[in-house]
């Protein structure tokens, strides 16, 4: 049993209308469960495979889900990046590896079942590249038409490949990520198009899977740090929802500091927080290499800011070059392959340490959030073109001297 609750004003509406944000204030719409009726243990998750259909009680599909088969993510031990910065429990939990390469899947699998569940026949986002990704695959597997709107020239390609092949009518817009969210939001309150942003309430639940994860995949504890990179501040306030939730059903006894990490040009978050700002400032050029988090007006800014400041976590901006480096040292020190926004959790962590600005005995968990191949052409400006030879022994042996 489940109901929408207005964050701000706390007004409620029946979970089958289809409605973003509250009628009596316009803030933004959460799913909120009646904790008491739900009847599930630890030990019954454990049982089940590590996904994010694990914790079915803890979301409001009913019937059977579109998936992939997303969830179940990687949680790495940063031994070499830790051990340079004198963090022996520094992890990295690889959403990059889910079926489309990002966290985005966790969400759409909940929000396209939804879109089935409640009769939407046709499923519409605006995105910087994963959103769009993501939802274009959930839809085809959903059988249901999909529309996306991107910033033109601001996506990288193999996101836009994504969309593409799975086969989205996607429009680039001759604007930015904020004004796209605007255009499509008011295209699918006009137009009936089921609207699965972050704006959504349904497709959030999906992405508070990344905690709970992260907790079973520690045995049971909770980290004392959760580090997100944040754009439109969803995945980051849903990580903080879905934690609250298990404290509430007893599950776990305290919530990690949840920390928020963007990009140096695009902060809004950042400054509101450094500011002790109730109501964020939006950036109306924001700019940065990575392009996942390149948005000046993050929609879910309020919940944010109650997470970071509830937890006693906190926020940092890194600098693009800051950000390439860690993506390089994770994919050179660790293994580990990540775009450049997902970098930036990993970056932060570094410049907080190197500040001392935080404690090195914590575990800290940072959510890595999209995979190295989705932006190939930042890669390949960053590293040496292959050598090349002729064919034949001689060749090959003075190249390699
Ligand atoms: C790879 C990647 N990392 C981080 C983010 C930021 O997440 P959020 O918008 O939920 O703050 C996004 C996009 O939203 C993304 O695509
Ligand atoms: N990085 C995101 C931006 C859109 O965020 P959303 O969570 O509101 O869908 C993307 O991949 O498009």
């Amino acid at each position: 049993m489940y109901r929408l609750v207005c964050v701000h004003c706390g007004a409620t509406y029946s979970p089958d209308q289809i409605i973003y944000t509250c009628n009596r204030c316009g803030h933004l719409l959460t799913v909120e469960y009646d904790l008491d009726g739900i009847d599930v243990s630890r030990d019954e998750w454990n049982r089940r495979p590590l996904s994010v259909w694990r914790y079915r009680e803890l979301l409001p599909v009913r019937g059977e889900p579109v998936s992939l088969q997303e969830g179940g993510t990687p949680l790495y031990h940063l031994k070499n990046i830790g051990k340079e910065l004198g963090l022996s429990e520094l992890y990295a939990k690889h959403e990059g590896m889910n079926p489309t390469g990002s966290f985005k899947d966790r969400g759409m699998t909940v929000g396209v079942s939804m879109a089935c569940e409640l009769g939407m026949t046709t499923v519409a986002c605006a995105s910087t590249g994963n959103t769009s990704a993501s939802l274009a695959a959930y839809a085809a597997k959903g059988g249901i038409p999909c529309v996306v709107l991107l910033p033109a020239g601001k996506v990288a390609l193999g996101k836009i490949a994504q969309a593409l092949m799975h086969g989205a009518r996607v429009i680039s817009i001759r604007g930015n990520f904020d004004r796209a969210l605007e255009m499509v939001h008011e295209l699918c309150i006009s137009h009936g198009l089921y609207l699965l942003n972050s704006v959504n309430p349904y497709r959030l639940e999906g992405q508070k899977t990344i905690g709970f994860e992260t907790i079973d995949q520690l045995g049971g504890e909770v980290p004392d740090r959760m580090v997100l990179p944040v754009g439109n501040a969803g995945n980051i306030s849903a990580v903080y929802k879905g934690l609250r939730e298990l404290e509430t059903l007893g599950f776990i006894d305290r919530l990690p500091m949840m920390t928020g990490i963007q990009a140096a040009g695009s902060q809004p978050v950042v400054k509101a927080i450094e500011q002790n700002l109730e109501v964020l400032v939006p950036e109306s050029a924001p700019e940065t290499v990575a392009t996942a988090i390149r948005i000046g007006a993050p929609v879910n800014a309020e919940k944010a800011l109650v997470a970071i400041r509830a937890t006693g976590g906190t926020a940092a901006a890194v600098t693009d070059e800051e950000i390439l480096a860690m993506q390089r040292d994770l994919a050179r020190k660790e293994g580990i392959g990540v775009e450049p926004a997902s970098a930036a959790s990993v970056a932060g962590i570094r410049k907080l340490a190197e500040l001392g600005l935080i404690d090195k005995d914590e575990r800290i968990v940072c959510v890595v959030t999209g995979h190295l191949l989705k932006d190939p052409e930042t890669v390949v400006r960053q590293c040496e073109p292959p050598t090349e030879i002729d064919a034949d022994l001689p060749s090959l042996l003075s190249a390699l001297r």
